[in-house]
């Protein structure tokens, strides 16, 4: 069920737009845990900090949740009484696989949160009053312009000590340490068994798609959000985590 990564190991004639269909859901734990240094601790960690903020008979968003990691483990954290996970993507692929993924969870452990995934586009869909709202590697995929309005709309949804977990992959303004960091990125997707072709061809891919923003940016637009405080948890070379609380 789940496949190595090999998707981008052949020349391509014309490399197209990432998109996250059939054959990207099939290796998508593999590639993204070879991808994104620290995105295990990450997930784990998320789990930990929304068991910290659910409260009891509260609602909490994964908004593009992709095979729904990021629900699984808060569905292991979250211990209070009446809460329920409303797991959201956009790609019908992710959708069905992470359905998938959810009923073989509870199959085999006792007493998860409850978590139900729904097929939509999370600039459309009305969010209903909430303690906990992550976006885990998806706010990068949503088009510049549309990411305040939709940071605000989360803001207006969440309760008061509510949070967002928001992890990003970032770029920086200073060349020399964007230079690096993306160089070790390379490194570490070298460590993890990807060819030159592959790093290249993956990298042509995501460039029109996939458009990081740098920390301040980040910490910034949060405040402009409406945020009353935003601050990283969590860096490993270029990707980041961020948790912003609301009063
Ligand atoms: N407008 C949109 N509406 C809904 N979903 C969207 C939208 N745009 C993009 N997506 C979805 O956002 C996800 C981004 S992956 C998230 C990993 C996951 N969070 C994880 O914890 O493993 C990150 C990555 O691949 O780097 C994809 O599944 C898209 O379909
Ligand atoms: O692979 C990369 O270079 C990334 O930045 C992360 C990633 C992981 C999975 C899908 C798209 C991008």
């Amino acid at each position: 069920m789940n496949d190595v990564d090999k998707l981008f190991a052949q020349p391509l004639t014309k490399v197209s737009d990432f998109v996250f269909d059939h054959d990207v859901a099939r290796v998508f734990p593999d590639m993204i845990k070879r991808s994104v240094p620290g995105y295990p601790t990450i997930v784990e960690t998320i789990g930990l900090i929304a068991g910290q903020h659910a409260g009891p008979h509260t609602l909490i968003y994964d908004l593009g949740c992709s095979l729904g990691a990021a629900t699984q483990s808060m569905r292991r954290h979250v211990r209070s009484q009446g809460c329920r996970i409303i797991a959201v993507d956009n790609a019908p692929a992710m959708v069905e696989r992470c359905r998938e993924y959810l009923s073989a969870q509870s199959a085999m452990t006792e007493e998860l949160t409850p978590a139900e995934v729904i097929e939509a586009d999370i600039l459309e869909l009305p969010l209903q009053p909430c303690s906990v709202v992550v976006l885990n590697f998806t706010l990068q995929f949503i088009n510049p312009e549309l990411r305040l309005p939709l940071l605000s709309r989360i803001r207006q949804a969440l309760k008061p000590g509510g949070i967002l977990l928001l992890s990003e992959k970032l770029r920086f303004d200073d060349p020399d340490q964007q230079q690096r960091l993306e160089n070790l990125h390379y490194a570490f997707k070298r460590a993890n068994g990807y060819s030159e072709l592959e790093i290249a061809q993956k990298r042509s891919a995501i460039e029109n798609v996939m458009r990081p923003d740098t920390l301040d940016t980040h910490l910034q637009r949060l405040q402009q959000a409406g945020f009353s405080q935003a601050h990283s948890w969590f860096q490993c070379l270029n990707f980041c985590s961020m948790i912003a609380t609301c009063d």
